[in-house]
């Protein structure tokens, strides 16, 4: 019988139940043993699912409070001494290192002041892991018992578990140097944290653990030689020490074969490989197999949402079974779960011939049992089950929705001429500065302001129709004024008008398109606390009318400053919604990037002189490995930018946002925006600066870190912006926060950006009389 796998489930709950209670514990309503014991509920019920659905091996230490690599680097002692001096609770230090604390002295406690850890994309997702952060003085040891506690956990509820760890290689490599240890190449520690993990699977073992999945997601990338040995040196050492359970290395989200290399010839019990991205390794990925090793075949989708095609996938594991064998093959999914909603049966209004095309976790665990039943043999027992799927799969293939002969049209018309600005930057820059007479280091912010709570309850009534348009909408408004009078209460050049009528950047736009679904309840994390509902494109995308400009325009009404009209860049929007599986993403890119074009266009027309466009997502949606894929993938993600955002006048500035990722300057040249805002408060390598110094056009690092509640002072303000215009001209520079602000109270947001627009103004009087 072929066995089932799954390799991470999603740890939020069915309704979020981590977030609120995370959340609550921050805010000081529920206590650490309370926060703890929804965790163990929450994996108890998982384990319990995937048993129920027949899963053969179910993973366990995939749940975590913030993040999995961050648990790690607590685990493994991997703490910078600044979270340590306080001697908070590990639960608070964990805290801290993700979101920093800012806490003032009490009678029993002291001062708190520590900025987070770095955050960034895990590969090209939409989730985000807390960067290990390495010094010289960094001494591994193991500092607690998590994968071990809950392998237990599971076995006392009668569950056997398969624990799943980062792996060395990859931990070493998606970590950095601190500050203090910027020549510190984090893979030179291999030899120093091999013993710790050697420690810790010894520990595994002894606690009954036959197999463990090791994470090794670094070797779908480019790896520099030193990291591609590292493999043999980590994996001849883990396969050879006595006494340790048997590991299965396991990579996804692409292709492995330009590094097989470095993993042939391991002596690891198996292998796991991502089939649904890379299908066409299969041949090479099985010649480096002994006769003994495991072939865990990833077929089911963790990255998205579409129904798997059964018969496909069944044919596709059929012959991986005739190169290996059946006792020797696994059917799996491609990777964690953990980046598809929970429960497709918790989605009451989806369209329901639609819903049917659809696939959340939950269901998912059903497809690896199905194709490992049918792979096996046992055909009578899902026979309806397979001829139902075939059914929905054809029927999602043949259906209008998919395809628009007027987007269609539209897609054809697209030349270099409409996908190209006027005049060149320079020009164009003459022009604005005589439009805004902005002054030299001008301060905006990203776009939103904190959504509180009265703003999502609101929301929320007006969904369920307690409240009418008119209400919700004089409501938003009234938040539209008040953010306007801070921001010129404060002294901001350039402002905004907050968000407040977007439940999500993405999502909102999703459900003003044409061609999309979306989700009540289809909850994904995208990091720590903070989960999205990816909208779903389901079929070619058009604007039915204007999404934004009757809020742009009110914003713009009350006030003489410049207000930004504020969208989400068509890139954006396909990386951060589910996109099709049956047209390439360039087309439903470029589809987006036209139905933008009109609404930029509208706001040109209607009186909005700066318009931002964000791309976040712009550099997680570079294909993992350098060749033509890449070069292909920069050309349309910056033409579907320059199709949205070239029709306007030379005198209309165009922006852009980036966030959470290391961004090329040379990637986003292309994009042709007059002024773009990056997140930047955790870069400290100099070298990242010296880069950004050669953009051409104008730019703003941003100054603060807006995933903490911790406000910095003017001076260290003064003090950061002082170190980047060492190397930085300051005629191009802007100052804005890291991102968003919609995440943050209030209070922080108007004491940072009070400081934020204070040290501008000194810098502005220094460099005044100079
Ligand atoms: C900028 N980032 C974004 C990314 N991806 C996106 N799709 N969007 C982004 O902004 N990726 C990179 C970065 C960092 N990532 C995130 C992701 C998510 C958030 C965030 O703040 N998420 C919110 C949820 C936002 C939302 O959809 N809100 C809805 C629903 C609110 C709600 O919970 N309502 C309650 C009722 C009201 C109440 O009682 O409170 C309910 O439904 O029960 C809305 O506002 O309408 C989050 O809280 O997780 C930030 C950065
Ligand atoms: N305009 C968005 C960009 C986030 S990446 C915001 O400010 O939240
Ligand atoms: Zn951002």
């Amino acid at each position: 019988m072929v066995q089932s796998a799954v390799l991470g489930f999603p740890r939020i709950g069915a309704f979020r139940e981590l977030k609120k209670n995370t959340e609550s514990y921050w805010n000081g309503k529920i206590s650490a043993d309370q926060l703890l014991a929804v965790g163990k509920d929450i994996r108890a019920h998982n384990w319990k699912l995937q048993k129920d659905a027949g899963v053969d091996i179910i993973p366990s230490n995939d749940f975590s409070f913030y993040d999995q690599v961050l648990d790690l680097s607590l685990l493994f002692n991997v703490v910078p001494a600044r979270y340590t001096k306080y001697d908070l609770p590990a639960l608070d230090t964990y805290f801290a290192m993700a979101r920093g604390l800012q806490r003032k002295a009490t009678e029993s406690s002291k001062a708190v002041d520590v900025p987070a850890l770095e955050m960034v994309k895990w590969f090209d997702s939409n989730y985000h892991y807390v960067r290990p952060t390495f010094s010289h003085s960094t001494e591994f040891k193991l500092n607690g018992s998590k994968p071990i506690d809950e392998y237990l956990e599971a076995k006392a509820l009668g569950i056997e578990t398969r624990p799943v760890l980062v792996g060395p290689v990859s931990y070493l490599f998606l970590g950095k140097p601190d500050k203090d240890s910027l020549d510190l190449e984090p893979i030179s520690l291999l030899e120093k944290i091999l013993p710790v993990y050697i420690e810790l699977l010894k520990k595994l073992a002894a606690a009954g653990v036959k197999q463990v999945q090791i994470d090794e997601p670094t070797l779908v990338l480019d790896l520099p030689e030193n990291v591609k040995a590292a493999f043999k040196t980590a994996y001849e050492k883990l396969t050879s020490t006595e006494g340790l359970p048997e590991l299965i290395l396991t990579t996804y989200f692409g292709d492995v074969t330009p590094n097989l290399s470095a993993i042939e010839g391991l002596k690891v019990a198996g292998f796991h490989f991502d089939f649904v991205r890379a299908p066409q390794q299969l041949e090479k990925v099985v010649s480096i197999l002994n006769d003994k090793q495991t072939l865990s075949v990833g077929i089911v989708d963790g990255r998205n949402i579409w129904k798997n095609d059964l018969a496909s996938s069944i044919k596709f594991v059929k012959e991986a079974i005739a190169k290996v064998s059946a006792d020797r093959v696994i059917v799996a999914t491609s990777s964690s779960l953990l980046h598809t909603p929970v429960d497709l049966t918790n989605e009451k209004k989806l369209d329901a011939e639609i819903k049917d095309w659809f696939s959340f976790a939950t269901q998912k665990l059903d497809e690896v049992v199905t194709i490992a039943k049918a792979v096996s043999g046992e055909t009578a027992s899902i026979s309806e089950k397979l001829s139902a799927n075939a059914a929905s799969i054809k029927t999602r293939k043949e259906h209008a929705i998919t395809n628009d002969p007027a987007v269609q049209k539209r897609l054809g018309e697209i030349n270099d001429a409409l996908a190209t600005r006027s005049s060149p930057f320079p020009k164009r820059l003459a022009i604005q500065k005589e439009e805004f007479h902005l002054p030299l280091f001008p301060t905006t912010t990203i776009g939103s302001f904190p959504q509180t709570k009265d703003i999502r309850v609101e929301r929320n009534k007006f969904a369920k129709g307690q409240i009418s348009e008119e209400e919700y909408t004089e409501f938003i408004k009234k938040q539209i004024q008040e953010v306007v009078d801070f921001q010129e209460s404060v002294g901001l050049d350039v402002l905004v008008h907050g968000e407040p009528e977007r439940n999500d950047m993405v999502q909102y736009f999703g459900e003003r398109l044409k061609g999309f679904a979306f989700t009540t309840n289809g909850w994904v994390q995208s990091y720590g606390t903070r989960y999205v509902r990816p909208p779903i494109i389901v079929g070619d995308v058009s604007r039915p009318g204007p999404m934004t400009v009757k809020t742009s325009v009110y914003a713009q009404s009350i006030t003489k400053k410049p207000m930004k009209g504020m969208l989400t860049g068509p890139v954006t929007i396909l990386r951060w919604s589910f996109p099709r599986n049956d047209v390439p993403q360039k087309t439903q890119s470029l589809q987006l990037g036209l139905a933008l074009r009109d609404e930029v266009q509208d706001l040109e027309a209607a009186g909005i002189h700066v318009i931002q466009v964000d791309e976040p997502a712009i550099r997680e949606g570079l294909p993992l490995r350098a060749g033509q894929e890449r070069t292909d993938y920069l050309k349309w993600a910056a033409e579907s930018f320059r199709v949205a955002t070239s029709g306007v006048k030379d005198s209309t500035q165009i922006h852009s946002h980036f966030c959470y990722s290391d961004l090329d300057p040379n990637h986003i040249k292309a994009l042709d925006a007059d002024v773009v805002s990056i997140e930047f408060s955790k870069k400290d390598d100099p070298k990242y600066i010296q880069e950004f110094s050669n953009y051409p056009n104008h730019i703003g690092l941003g100054l603060f870190d807006i995933h903490s509640p911790r406000v910095p002072s003017e001076e260290e303000f003064i003090a950061r912006i002082g170190e980047i215009l060492k190397v930085y001209p300051a005629e191009k520079f802007w100052c804005n926060p890291d991102c968003g602000l919609k995440t943050r109270k209030w209070e922080e947001t108007k004491a940072s950006l009070a400081n934020m627009v204070a040290a501008a103004k000194y810098y502005r009087e220094k460099y005044a009389t100079k």
